[in-house]
Formats: C-alpha cells, sequence, structure tokens
C-alpha cells in the first residue's frame, strides 16, 4: 500500500512563551501544500526501511515512520513490514516532512491492516513523534495553538493564487530556530489578523523566527526579498526555515532567484 505524504507552511507563527518543559507556545496557521513523498508499506520476513531521493541526516533506525512502527507494535500484534520512502520534501525546510511521513504512516498502517485506531489515539502517537506530526492526521488548513498540536479549524483558502515556494540551499534545524528566538504576545491575536485581505498581510502577519534566522543566513532575507520583488502580495519564511512562500496573484517571473535555491510553483 503507497501513500503521499505533502508538506506544509506556517501562515504566520508567533512564539509567545516558554515552558517548564523546553517546548515553547506558540500560535500559528497550517496550511498543507502539494509538494509530496511517496511512502510505501508491504509486509514482509524481515524488517526493512529503505530511502531514495533526498538523502535523510541521521541513522535510518531513528527515521520517524520507524519509530511510530515501534509504538503502534506495542499496542497491535503487528508482522514485519519493508518500508520504502521516496524523499521529495525538503530537510531542514520548515516544511514539516518527517512529521507528515510520521502521520501519513500511522494512517496507512491502520488502513492496510484494518486496525480501525480512533483519531485520538493517532494524535496519542503523534505527540510522542514531534510537535508538527498531530496536524497531518486530519491535513486541513486550522489555527494551532500550544506546542502547536491544539487545532481549531479554519476557512481559508488561497487556491485562487498562485502559490510559490522557495527553498535556499541552507539547511535550518528546529532546534537552533527556537534557541535564538525572541517570543512576545501579539498586539493582535494571528486568527484575527488572516482574516484581512491578503494584500494586507505583510503588514501584519509575521514569523517570530525571521529576524535572528535572516540575521544568521542572509540567503533567507534575501529570498525572500526577491519574492517581494516579483510582485508577492505576501512572502514569509515558513516555520523554523529556510524555505519561503510567497502569495501571487499571477504566476511571477522568478530567473532573479539564485540558481542554487529550489523553486516549486503552484503547491
Ligand atoms: C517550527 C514548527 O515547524 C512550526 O510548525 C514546529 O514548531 C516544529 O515542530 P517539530 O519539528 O515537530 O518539533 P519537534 O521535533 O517536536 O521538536 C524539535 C525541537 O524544537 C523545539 N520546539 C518545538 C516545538 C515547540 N512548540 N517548541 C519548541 O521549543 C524543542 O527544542 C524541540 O526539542
Ligand atoms: N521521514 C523523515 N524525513 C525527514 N527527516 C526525518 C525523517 N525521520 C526523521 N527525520 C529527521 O528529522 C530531521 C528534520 O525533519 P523535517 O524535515 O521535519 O524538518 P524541517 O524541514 O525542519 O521541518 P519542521 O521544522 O517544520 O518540522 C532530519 O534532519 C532527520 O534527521
Amino acid at each position: 500500500m503507497i501513500c503521499f505524504p505533502n508538506a506544509k507552511i506556517n501562515i504566520g507563527l508567533n512564539v509567545l512563551s516558554r515552558r517548564t518543559d523546553g517546548y515553547h507556545n506558540l500560535e500559528t496557521i497550517f496550511y498543507p501544500i502539494k509538494i509530496n513523498d511517496a511512502l510505501e508499506v508491504i509486509e514482509a520476513a524481515e524488517m526493512g526501511f529503505e530511502t531514495s531521493g533526498i538523502p535523510i541526516p541521521g541513522y535510518a533506525n531513528e527515521n520517524l515512520c520507524l519509530r511510530a512502527y515501534e509504538l503502534m507494535r506495542k499496542d497491535f500484534d503487528l508482522p514485519n513490514i519493508r518500508i520504502h520512502l521516496h524523499k521529495n520534501i525538503p530537510i531542514g525546510a520548515g516544511l514539516g516532512g518527517g512529521s507528515s511521513d510520521a502521520a501519513f504512516f500511522i494512517k496507512l498502517i491502520n488502513d492496510k491492516f484494518g486496525l480501525e485506531i480512533a483519531k485520538e489515539q493517532m494524535l496519542g502517537y503523534c505527540k510522542v513523534l514531534g510537535a508538527d506530526c498531530s496536524f497531518f492526521i486530519e491535513n486541513r488548513p486550522v489555527f494551532a495553538q500550544g506546542i502547536g498540536d491544539e487545532f481549531e479549524p479554519l476557512d481559508i483558502d488561497l487556491s485562487p493564487y498562485h502559490l510559490v515556494l522557495v527553498k535556499p540551499d541552507v539547511h535550518v534545524s528546529t532546534g537552533e530556530a527556537y534557541r535564538g528566538v525572541k517570543y512576545s504576545e501579539p498586539v493582535n491575536p494571528l486568527k484575527t489578523l488572516v482574516r484581512l485581505p491578503v494584500e494586507e498581510w505583510n503588514c501584519n502577519i509575521k514569523n517570530d523566527f525571521e529576524p535572528h534566522i535572516f540575521n544568521s543566513h542572509p540567503q533567507i532575507r534575501l529570498v525572500k526579498a526577491n519574492l517581494l520583488e516579483a510582485g508577492a502580495l505576501f512572502a514569509l519564511m515558513s516555520g523554523s526555515g529556510s524555505s519561503v512562500f510567497g502569495v501571487f496573484n499571477e504566476k511571477p517571473d522568478l530567473s532573479m532567484m539564485d540558481e542554487s535555491c529550489l523553486v516549486y510553483s503552484d503547491i
């Protein structure tokens, strides 16, 4: 059985406070986009995990899919499987690719073996695997709070626009992003600001990671400037970076982008 885990962007991200468990409370809007991995599972005599596409840093046995299977095997009598993950979602890009693989993997195992797991139990596995993971269970636009795993559905549709994503040749780790962040309560809640016309988002919707990540990686600041110069109504770094998305009325000319950047159109 095969599935195609997709990436997300964050339309705004306010880091509100640091918690005693080391995590941060935040408010953000998660929006699914059409950049996908491919994830296939077959039954096998022995456990196996192989990948293709973009190389994944770290040890294969620490991959979130395998960690998810270990969790599920504590609750269900599951056979050995072979997993193939074709990685296409850029890593260290603030796109939640690893989290998406894990959430889609849980849904795939549920379907493949007819486990009929309740949504709450799936969310329980996700909480162990990472803050971003829970979003991908329902995988629809939401306003998120807490550590990014408490959701309210949000009626927002960017499909009338051209959505473009640019990934510069920079890897930002989530830990690095949170370590340097300056947090504060926003004057206006994101939930209110997102109701403004997209043309007004630039002056109002921010990502608290941008100032210090732009200082350490000026190439990312340049990508945002290029998107705005190309006519973006709104441009923002996604999550902890390094990718930046732009919302356009028309398909933009992005020929000024440095050739080391990956450009994804109509996502
Ligand atoms: C930046 C975002 O992508 C925005 O959606 C997420 O907050 C990151 O979520 P994630 O990659 O799933 O994060 P995790 O794998 O759970 O955590 C990685 C590290 O990020 C920090 N972290 C993460 C989420 C959060 N709300 N506060 C944090 O401080 C913690 O130091 C943690 O050790
Ligand atoms: N299936 C996976 N795909 C990608 N990375 C994985 C996976 N499983 C574990 N990882 C680990 O997670 C790290 C980064 O994951 P991910 O792609 O989610 O980060 P990101 O692009 O910074 O997104 P975000 O910060 O929004 O979660 C990788 O460096 C890798 O070591």
